[in-house]
């Protein structure tokens, strides 16, 4: 099986205007190290109104940092108020987009559905998904969190063929460890993350489930980084308010250097 290269990314969720989006994208360029960028591939999730500044800022000093969007629409162009196209994000350079994170299904009532129209969404335009699954705390203490992210999963991925699959980020983001400093334990991670693998090579085959990286995200911070991603399945963070501190994103992304 070829090796998954970890991927590490910072959802900003809301905050940073566009000035203070370049000031943090400078400084955790500076923060990196040549060889951190062998450790993980980084990406930076701003607010649309930072995008454009980000990709003028990592196009003209050719950083190594990517970048993408924290939602898209199920439509291409029209009468959608307030809502943000593929075609825009595409033409803004945009290699990935977050669909199905627990704030969109909570406060803006995404269900599977909707979830499944964005992430065909962002394939017609070619970015990739970063998809987010993931259990409330009443179903966690139940014990039923990997059928609930299944269930998540195989809503998501309805009609998506393996050719775009294999292109597919999961992110297994447990809504109890959100923003709550409550991380997973690595063997908590570890059991939802492989059930989604072997989900992928029920839904598709091993090549797919081999290939899509599955991260974990839910208070991530750099001292914790490194036991989580030492799982199997395990493959990057989707990382929430530590992605707001250049060092300590930083940090993260040298995952493998801290303990
Ligand atoms: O929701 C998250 C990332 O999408 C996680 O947020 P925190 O890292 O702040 O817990």
């Amino acid at each position: 099986m070829t090796k998954r290269q970890p991927l590490i990314a910072g959802n900003w969720k809301m905050n940073n205007n566009h000035f203070e989006a370049i000031a943090l994208v400078q400084k955790l360029a500076f923060a990196l190290k040549d060889k951190d960028y062998d450790n993980a591939e980084v990406v930076v999730l701003p607010p649309f109104t930072d995008l454009r500044s980000v990709q003028t800022l990592v196009d003209g000093d050719k950083l190594r940092i990517g970048f993408g969007a924290q939602d898209i629409s199920a439509h291409d162009k029209g009468a959608y108020t307030g809502e943000i196209s593929g075609p825009m994000l595409a033409k803004l350079e945009c290699s990935y987009v977050l669909v199905g994170h627990s704030e969109r299904r909570e406060y803006h009532n995404e269900d599977d559905a909707v979830v499944n129209s964005k992430v065909k969404a962002a394939f017609k335009h070619g970015i990739a998904p970063i998809l987010c699954v993931g259990e409330g705390l009443e179903v966690r203490k139940a014990g039923q969190q990997v059928e609930h992210v299944l269930s998540q999963l195989d809503g998501a991925l309805k009609e998506i063929p393996a050719e775009q699959a294999e292109k597919i980020v999961i992110a297994y983001e447990p809504v109890w460890a959100i923003g709550t400093g409550e991380v997973a334990t690595p063997e908590d991670a570890q059991e939802v993350c492989a059930a989604i693998r072997v989900r992928l090579a029920e839904l598709y085959s091993s090549e797919v489930s081999g290939a899509v990286r599955v991260l974990y995200g839910g208070s991530v911070k750099g001292d914790n980084a490194g036991d989580i991603m030492a799982k199997d399945d395990v493959d990057g963070a989707l990382v929430g308010g530590a992605s707001l501190k250049a060092d300590e994103f930083a940090k993260i992304i040298r995952f493998n250097e801290n303990g």
